[in-house]
């Protein structure tokens, strides 16, 4: 109903090419098929002008504001002779602006809202073919819609003369009235369009207005908060937990049950996880094995020996105690190689591993293999005096064996000769030199005819030795 939506209706059909040729004379069935009383009524359209190039009019259609009588014309003579002021003002208008493209207000009988387009071809190119005026009354229908929109009691009057404002608000008693000031054209007056309200119920429904601002507000504020919540609970506090879970790389994170037991996807991804973490763990025992344990005997290798000799000496020069290590070695292997074969050889390998591990296990000393049949113990706390006990122990477990070989000049079982050596003793000052002296301890008892122990002494270190320490 406003100026605007009308000045679109006008561009609408001034903007169009079968306008653009109806002007131009080419186009005779224009008029019967875009013109009919039904169409002006439901527009609510008082008057549609086309003026051709020079501002004559050239088509003119309307219902009489007075006869409501439908009417088209090519002049302004005779049933159209009501439309004659209208179109001099227009025509005065297209003077003033060949550029129309606007509305204004006109005053009549009742006041008019005017809106003006030049015609152009429907992609907007010229040049102008000439102007299309439309009419719309500001009449008592007019006025019922503005109120059913506003909901506000409306007035529409004429003033003569000029106002310096375009809106007055005066309250008396209880009652506030506000008017509109709106230009006509081209005469020296106003219409004035008019509300009043009663000033109790506004003041009543600003403070409905407010009440029910402040309970949005608090519903908001309480939904959003709500919404936090709930995003802390079921989002975040499992999502951090879950990430705790992955950077610890543990199955066992305190408060993990509650998350491995989630039916949603941070539990599908907690359970995932978990199940990595025990394949990883499960893994790297896999790796550790292998790294520090001989695959043959299953006894710890070299590496685990050297670096556990470190550690009992590093202990053992804080708390002043003493340590000895044992160096073992078969008898005559290569004979019961070449006897029996390699693979018997394992298996006697495997054997008395099994027997020093157990004699080890019970005498509270470690055990390694440390060469092909060589093996060697470490004994935490222990003098080489001691340390000859334990591997008379040692030697007669194997003994006991009686683990068959023919060819042996010792014995007809298999059998082993031990070398011993006792840190701080002797002038053995180092791990390395430890390890140095029950070889050549070691080497002393092959040379004694084997199947016996020696412990080391200063008096053996110009012996030669097989060299398989590897402590610096
Ligand atoms: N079956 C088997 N034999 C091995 C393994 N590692 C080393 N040997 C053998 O052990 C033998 C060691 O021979 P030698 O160093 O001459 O020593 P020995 O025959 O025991 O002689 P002495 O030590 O002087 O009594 C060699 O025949 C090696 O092949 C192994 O893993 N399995």
């Amino acid at each position: 109903m406003s100026q605007q939506e009308l000045l679109a209706q006008v561009r609408d059909w001034a903007i169009w090419d079968d306008t653009y040729e109806f002007i131009e004379g080419n186009y005779p069935g224009y008029t019967d098929t875009n013109f009919s009383q039904q169409m002006f009524e439901e527009m609510r359209y008082q008057l549609m002008a086309f003026f051709d190039a020079e501002g004559d009019v050239h088509f003119l259609a309307g219902l009489n504001p007075a006869t409501s009588q439908y009417q088209t014309c090519y002049t302004v003579e005779r049933e159209c002779r009501w439309m004659s002021v209208l179109i001099r003002t227009m025509q005065t208008s297209i003077k003033e602006d060949p550029e129309q493209g606007k509305s204004s207000l006109y005053a009549g009988t009742t006041p008019l809202m005017v809106a003006s387009n030049p015609i152009l071809r429907t992609d907007e190119s010229g040049p102008p073919q000439g102007w299309l005026f439309k009419v719309r009354p500001m009449d008592d229908a007019w006025l019922s819609i503005i109120e059913d929109y506003t909901g506000l009691p409306t007035t529409l009057s004429m003033e003569q003369g000029g106002s310096n404002n375009d809106t007055t608000i005066t309250i008396s008693g209880n009652t506030i009235k506000a008017q509109r000031y709106l230009a006509v054209y081209p005469n020296n007056e106003h219409i004035v369009l008019g509300t009043q309200l009663n000033r109790t119920s506004y003041l009543a429904s600003l403070e409905t207005f407010r009440y029910v601002l402040l309970w949005t507000v608090c519903l908001m504020l309480l939904v959003i908060g709500l919404v936090l919540l709930l995003l802390e609970r079921i989002i975040l506090t499992p999502l951090r937990a879950l990430t705790q879970f992955t950077q610890q790389a543990s199955v066992d994170i305190k408060g993990s049950s509650n998350l491995l037991r989630r039916g949603d996807e941070i539990g599908l991804l907690a359970r995932a996880f978990q199940e990595q973490f025990k394949h990883q763990q499960q893994l790297n025992a896999e790796l550790i094995e292998l790294s520090t344990h001989d695959p043959l005997t299953g006894l710890p290798n070299r590496r685990l020996f050297d670096q556990r000799l470190r550690e009992v000496i590093n202990i053992a020069l804080t708390t002043d105690q003493p340590v000895s290590v044992m160096m073992i070695d078969i008898d005559h292997f290569k004979l019961f190689n070449d006897h029996y074969g390699h693979p018997e050889g394992d298996k006697c390998l495997q054997r008395v591993a099994q027997t020093m591990h157990d004699i080890a296990t019970a005498h509270g000393f470690f055990i390694a293999r440390t060469g092909g049949e060589e093996f060697s113990a470490m004994l935490p706390a222990t003098t080489t005096t001691q340390a000859m006990e334990k591997s008379q122990a040692l030697s007669h477990a194997i003994d006991q064996l009686k683990y068959p070989h023919p060819k042996s000049p010792v014995a007809s079982y298999v059998t082993v000769s031990i070398g011993i050596s006792q840190l701080h003793v002797e002038g053995v000052m180092t791990p390395s030199g430890l390890m140095t002296a029950a070889d050549q301890a070691l080497y002393a008892a092959k040379a004694a005819g084997r199947h016996c122990a020696k412990v080391y002494a200063r008096s053996l270190a110009n012996e030669p030795f097989s060299s398989h320490n590897t402590l610096p």
